[in-house]
């Protein structure tokens, strides 16, 4: 069976083939478009509207193939939606939790570093506690530039965690010293249950995970980079 997956969020998307028990990422819809005419089915999950989904682009170049627009449920494959509004919880962090599930059993923190930073937790039953979203350090760091008056960002900085001597650095340190001071502190609290401790597993997606991955190295807290973790979510409902 061959699968195209689809994961679009508010900056870009993402298209991965599946077949054989292999993901292929595409480079870009118009490389999808170019080298596959057909597919067995195509999985689609967008955190944008309706109207400006790629979906309705997806559905009138593929006529033919089955295609399923996923929705966030309030409980399926083991996984439990904390929200009670269930749906408005977006389908890329249930998708990406449920890729933790598949990876492993312990409780786990994801974080889905994009246009938003989505901090999720699971616990070891499958249990989702609910989360935090933060805007994007780039976005935050612009909002800030664009209403005051004399915070200018002329160059770009390396991102670390250290006190600034620029604006520019005491800018996006601080902001990345808030969200990985708050990764680590959730990482700290699901380590311990009921007094007792238990082992948590902190796992990076999105496509700024590689940032957020070598800052928490230098602050020694352990995490894993999975790029695929909302495809192998998406891969439940096959
Ligand atoms: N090849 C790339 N194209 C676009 N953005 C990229 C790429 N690689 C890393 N990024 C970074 O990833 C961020 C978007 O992450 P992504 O997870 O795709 O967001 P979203 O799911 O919101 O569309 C951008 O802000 C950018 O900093
Ligand atoms: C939080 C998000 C904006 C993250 O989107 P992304 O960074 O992947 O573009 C998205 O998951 C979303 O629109 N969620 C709906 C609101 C919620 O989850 O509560
Ligand atoms: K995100």
């Amino acid at each position: 069976m061959k699968v195209l997956m689809v994961d679009e969020g508010n900056s870009r998307a993402k298209f991965v083939v599946y077949q054989n028990n292999q993901y292929e990422p595409l480079p870009s819809w118009q490389i999808c478009c170019e080298q596959h005419s057909s597919f067995d089915k195509i999985l689609i999950a967008s955190v944008k509207s309706e109207a400006e989904s790629i979906a309705n682009e997806i559905k009138a170049f593929y006529p033919n193939c089955l295609i399923e627009v996923l929705t966030t449920p309030k409980q399926a494959y083991g996984l439990t939606n904390a929200y009670i509004e269930y749906q408005r919880l977006g389908i890329d962090r249930w998708l990406a939790m449920l890729g933790a599930r598949t990876i492993t059993n312990h409780a786990c923190v994801v974080v889905d570093a994009g246009t938003a930073v989505t901090i999720d937790v699971v616990d070891a039953s499958g249990q989702h506690l609910g989360g935090y979203i933060l805007p994007n350090v780039e976005f935050s760091a612009n909002k800030l530039a664009e209403r005051s008056g004399k915070i200018t960002l002329n160059h770009p900085t390396h991102p670390e965690i250290s006190l600034g001597q620029s604006t520019e650095a005491c800018v996006f340190n601080g902001l990345y010293a808030s969200h990985i001071s708050l990764i680590k502190q959730v990482v700290e609290q699901q380590g311990i249950v009921s007094g007792k401790k238990q082992p948590v597993e902190l796992l990076l997606t999105g496509g700024n995970s590689d940032v957020y991955h070598n800052l928490l190295v230098n602050s020694a807290v352990a995490s894993r980079v999975e790029s695929l973790l909302v495809f192998i979510g998406i891969q439940c409902y096959l």
